[in-house]
């Protein structure tokens, strides 16, 4: 360490992959003197041969000195591989911090190994943050949206400038508010990924369809552009940006790329903290599931063998077609993004967090993945009735989906018919028929069948209570 550094940052970034690398770059150019060190010295190195690297960022090679080179109270961040090495770089940590410090962690940890992490740091008296980051490499660079929760106590401390590296939303509000104690910043970060899953699986379903109606890639480039021109959504964005992609050779990038998709675990760990909830995200989890069963390519190919099935191929009129799968797009999202927020805002309910929704929606307005013009609306619908039971009640959602969902039937129904798979539209479509029957008549044949073999009682439409029958007395009539 130099003298020139010597306690001398304001916060010390330990990890730096792709996001912590990017979040000291982001820190320095708002002026953050900030300390950076990495478990091995390569990307350490590496960081210091970024051109330009600001005079603001000190590279430091052994965990004293890094802690040693913080202004006190120190803060520090955390941005390793989720699991275990985080708790493994706190066990390292901590005994170099004091009473007052402030551990602000940021990658997509569980939510429960948050709030089991902040009670062993309070021991020491040391403040806790598990805070939400997303926006990707480019997001940690040029604005990411932030979620940070935990020890309320810290969040003055560190307010100006995690906002500082925030993006903004389309309203000019920075994209980091606090959002509850605990593990309540994880939890939200989870399940702004679990919504990723779902939008995702249904743009990588859109995609599909279009091709099977022929189209090349820039075609449906200029479909989801044309979509995307009032859905204001980071993910066609990207979706038309990748399928422009093309390879060294000139032919397009995707016509090349496995069709395996790759998960790190948050979309599962969505799904399981629903369900914990009572909450069915159905939609999230179809889009879990589709990339599980990518993954095993070797089984798919032998049963494709075995069955010997023709690729699905679609017809009919092209701009039909575009005009009613641009609104079953638009429903889908709107059912996708409804699910992820009914669990939030269980989750406000059950854990007693107080999570502010719209001010939620607002901090995913910019920076984050999942930004969407359908955020605003999400906000707008909550500020209007902060006790909304469910957002397939707010005026904007029942004009979307009514107005999607017709051509949303047709597009399953004709995607099913030709054997091409669509479960996250199809478990939007499904959500959205259950939600809206009248009588589930499925779940009336269920709870007499769990009567008969476990005497679990069922309840009436023309009388309240809970009610068992005699099924011994029937059988032996
Ligand atoms: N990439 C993304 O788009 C996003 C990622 N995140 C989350 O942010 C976190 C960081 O992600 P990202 O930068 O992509 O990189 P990775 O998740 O790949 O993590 C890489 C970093 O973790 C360090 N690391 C791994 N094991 C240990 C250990 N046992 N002890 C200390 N350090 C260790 C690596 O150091 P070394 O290489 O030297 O082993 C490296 O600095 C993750 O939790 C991720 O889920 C959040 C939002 C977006
Ligand atoms: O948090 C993120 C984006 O918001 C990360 O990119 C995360 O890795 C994405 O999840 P997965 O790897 O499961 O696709």
């Amino acid at each position: 360490m130099t003298n020139r550094t010597k306690a001398a940052c304001q916060i010390g970034m330990y990890g730096l992959g792709p996001m912590g690398r990017s979040l000291v770059l982001n820190l320095a150019d708002h002026g953050y003197a900030t300390a950076a060190y990495n478990i091995t010295a390569d990307l350490t190195w590496q960081l210091m041969k970024v051109p330009e690297l600001p005079g603001l960022v000190t590279p430091f090679f052994n965990e004293h000195d890094f802690i040693a080179g913080l202004k006190q109270p120190r803060t520090v961040m955390i941005m390793v591989k989720s699991g275990s090495p985080v708790d493994q770089v706190i066990a390292r940590l901590l005994p170099l911090m004091d009473p007052g410090d402030i551990i602000i962690e940021g990658g997509n940890s569980d939510f429960r190994d948050t709030a089991r992490r902040l009670r062993a740091v309070n021991e020491k008296g040391v403040m806790y943050i598990g805070t939400g980051v997303s926006g990707g490499e480019e997001g940690a660079r040029r604005g990411p949206s932030l979620m940070p929760g935990g020890n309320r106590e810290a969040w003055p401390l560190v307010k100006e400038l995690l906002q500082s590296i925030a993006a903004r939303n389309p309203q000019g509000q920075p994209c980091c508010e606090w959002i509850g104690p605990e593990g309540a910043g994880h939890f939200v970060k989870t399940h702004h990924n679990g919504i990723e899953y779902g939008v995702m699986q249904v743009i990588g379903e859109v995609c599909w369809v279009l091709r099977a109606l022929g189209l090349s890639n820039g075609e449906m480039a200029d479909t989801m552009d044309g979509w995307n021109r009032h859905m204001k959504a980071f993910l066609l964005e990207i979706t038309a940006q990748v399928l422009r992609a093309n390879d060294d050779d000139g032919s397009p990038l995707l016509d090349h790329v496995l069709d395996v998709a790759g998960a790190k675990g948050t979309g599962a760990g969505t799904v399981v903290s629903a369900l914990d909830l009572g909450q069915a995200v159905n939609i999230l989890a179809a889009g879990v599931a589709a990339r599980l069963m990518s993954t095993n390519r070797p089984r798919r190919l032998a049963i494709r063998d075995a069955y010997n099935v023709p690729e699905p191929v679609l017809s009919g009129p092209l701009e039909e077609w575009k005009e009613k799968l641009g609104l079953a797009l638009e429903a889908a999202f709107a059912l996708a993004y409804a699910q992820g927020f009914t669990t939030l805002e269980e989750a406000s309910i059950q854990y007693n967090w107080g999570l502010n929704l719209p001010q939620i929606a607002s901090i995913w307005g910019g920076g984050c993945i999942i930004r969407a013009q359908i955020l605003n609306e999400i906000a707008a619908a909550f500020t209007a009735d902060p006790k909304l039971d469910t957002l397939l009640l707010a005026p904007a959602f029942v004009e979307c989906i009514g107005r999607g969902v017709p051509a949303l039937r047709e597009v399953v129904s004709a995607c099913v018919m030709a054997g091409l798979p669509v479960p996250a539209m199809n478990s939007a479509l499904s959500n959205f028929d259950s939600m809206r029957s009248p009588g589930l008549i499925s779940a009336s044949v269920i709870a007499l069948l769990r009567d008969l073999f476990g005497a679990h009682t069922f309840q009436r439409v023309d009388r309240p209570g809970t009610f068992h029958r005699d099924w011994q007395r029937d059988a032996a009539r």
